[in-house]
């Protein structure tokens, strides 16, 4: 059988530089394209399989280009608003033929941490989300947190709980933190750091607390490469790995 071959956008970043490692070492994979800031993405250097590690505001605009070609694409790049997904929905009915998974951790931890989270949120009146990134992130919360707050509030409103507890009245510094889908959300960001979150469970005399680390970016790779090899079969648009580990 002949390899996938695959184009990496954001190549030159922290992450695309990891991707283009982990595929240049898999036998089933040839990398046929490196792209980064200013580059012309042209026709991809003939690629099946782009994967897009960039910067939220180039993220849609790169995805356009490669589905309007015809060629699948794995996404790990934040920022996927409901908005930008509702447009790439809609453009993706005009090539049905074509994949697309939006992912905001290709971590098997972390999916899995987004999963624990999900199926415990109902069991408990308080919770809050804390992330820890290395401090050259632009973006906050991060994308796991977003999505970890809108599973876990979703979770809750299904269960018919109200608001968490919180008797705050003085915040002036908003030391409470950011509220995503109802659920305080604190971001950390410190050198010596990579990537990690915890999510903070409590009810009357207990504590759960899910914690997820990657300590080194080739976490994400066995995650990445699965995405690779699936997303050619899977038409439309997926947002969350859990669809492809079969826990979505
Ligand atoms: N889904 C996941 O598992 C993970 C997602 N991420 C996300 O991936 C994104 C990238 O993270 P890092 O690699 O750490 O950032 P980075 O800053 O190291 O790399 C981003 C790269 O994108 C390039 N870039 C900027 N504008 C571009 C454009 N218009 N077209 C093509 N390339 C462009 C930059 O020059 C840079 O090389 C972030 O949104 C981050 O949150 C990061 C780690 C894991
Ligand atoms: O920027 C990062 O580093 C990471 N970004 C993703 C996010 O925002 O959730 C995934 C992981 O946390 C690493």
């Amino acid at each position: 059988m002949s390899a996938t071959r695959v184009a990496v956008i954001g190549a030159a970043g922290r992450m695309g530089a990891t991707v283009c490692a982990a595929v240049d070492d898999a036998d089933d994979l040839e990398l046929v394209g490196r792209y980064d800031a200013g580059d012309d993405l042209g026709d991809l250097g003939g690629a099946d399989v782009v994967v897009e590690f960039s910067v939220p505001d180039a993220s849609p605009a790169n995805v356009a280009h490669c589905v309007e070609r015809g060629v699948h694409v794995v996404v790990g790049t934040t920022g996927w608003s409901e908005e930008r997904l509702a447009t790439l929905r809609d453009r993706l009915g005009d090539v049905p033929e074509v994949g697309v998974l939006v992912a905001p951790n290709f971590a098997i931890g972390a999916v899995l941490m987004m999963a624990f989270a999900q199926q415990a949120a109902r069991f408990y009146e308080s919770v809050e989300v804390v992330e820890l990134h290395h401090p050259d992130k632009v973006d906050a919360p991060s994308g796991t947190a977003a999505r970890t707050a809108d599973l876990v509030g979703a979770a809750r409103e299904a269960a018919g709980l109200g608001p968490v507890p919180d008797a705050t009245t003085h915040d002036p510094d908003g030391a409470r933190g950011a509220r995503v889908h109802g659920v305080p959300v604190h971001s950390v960001r410190l050198r010596g750091l990579v990537a990690h979150q915890e999510v903070l469970l409590g009810g009357p005399g207990e504590m759960l607390t899910l914690r997820h680390d990657s300590f080194d970016r080739v976490s994400f790779m066995s995650g990445v490469l699965a995405a690779v090899r699936q997303v050619g079969d899977r038409p439309g648009l997926t947002v969350g790995l859990e669809h492809y580990l079969g826990l979505g």
